[in-house]
């Protein structure tokens, strides 16, 4: 039986909320057979990062080379990867094997406890990495950071996409799940013609741990079967609303999606 195959490149979340647990969990859910390359360790629950542990760059560029080399990839996207010789390697394995087409670059910063997820040194590589995706998925910090722009509106998240869109990358989707009010959940689309602003509802809850890592995880497992981008962003976009309504309560802090709500419902 042919499957689609979709790889993560991304650090493990010990409490499965975010990383490569919530990426596997999406692509599964999708019926796409998810790989993994595993950047670093987080002993991490809904509370916090209470410790981070960074594989050499070498050890993530073999796990890519692995997978790659055997099995092949359609889709791919990267999470945390925390410092710059891990992104350098990582951005040389996509070059080789070509998967610029298929990539989507999560830029992951800070995490929703506020723990710092990428190296300050870091960022120029990652700078270098966003130009060779398809799609980068920036939330409203991480777009402050790439532009320069600070935002407050949706006007400011529509200027953010355009600066980060020169950058080279073929389209930016500006998350808004930390906008407040009205904005909260609204995203901005931008591929260098046209915005779109996708609206879903503003889910109430505390369990939003691994928001982000979902969105690009589903994309990239829709973009593994095939779809176009902007389809496979917007009908992202609503798995993830669907998810934030069934997230689950457990810990104190931020608890996480609840990915497998379709198979509950039936
Ligand atoms: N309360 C909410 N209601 C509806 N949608 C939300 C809510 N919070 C986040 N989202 C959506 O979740 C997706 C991820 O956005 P968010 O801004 O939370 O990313 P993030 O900060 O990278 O996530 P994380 O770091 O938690 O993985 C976006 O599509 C966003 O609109
Ligand atoms: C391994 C890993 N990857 C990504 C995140 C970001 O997710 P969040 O902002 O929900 O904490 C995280 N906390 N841990």
């Amino acid at each position: 039986m042919n499957c689609p195959t979709a790889l993560t490149i991304a650090g493990s979340d010990s409490g499965g909320g975010a990383g490569i647990q919530a990426d596997l969990r999406t692509f599964a859910l999708n019926c796409v057979h998810g790989m993994s390359a595993i950047t670093c360790v987080t002993a991490q629950n809904t509370i916090g990062v209470q410790r981070v542990d960074a594989l050499p760059p070498e050890a993530v560029s073999a796990q890519i080379e692995s997978v790659v080399s055997d099995m092949g990839v359609q889709g791919v996207k990267t999470g945390m990867m925390l410092n710059s010789g891990i992104i350098q390697g990582v951005k040389s394995a996509i070059e080789a094997y070509q998967l610029e087409e298929r990539l989507v670059v999560d830029p992951v910063m800070v995490s929703r406890s506020g723990a710092q997820l990428l190296d300050d040194t870091a960022i120029e590589q990652l700078k270098q990495l966003i130009p060779l995706a398809c799609l980068v998925t920036p939330n409203r910090y991480e777009a402050q950071l790439l532009s320069g722009i600070e935002i407050k509106t949706i006007d400011d998240m529509k200027r953010a996409a355009e600066t980060i869109y020169t950058y080279g990358v073929k389209a930016v989707l500006v998350k808004g799940g930390a906008m407040l009010g009205e904005n909260r959940g609204v995203d901005v689309w931008f591929d260098g013609e046209t915005f779109d602003l996708l609206k879903t509802k503003s889910v109430e809850t505390k369990n939003n741990h691994g928001t982000g890592c979902t969105l690009s995880a589903s994309i990239a497992a829709k973009i593994a079967l095939g779809k176009d981008l902007k389809t496979a962003v917007v009908e992202s976009k609503n798995y993830v609303t669907r998810a934030l309504e069934s997230a689950l309560d457990l810990g104190e802090g931020n608890g996480p999606l609840g990915h497998f709500f379709p198979l509950l419902e039936k």
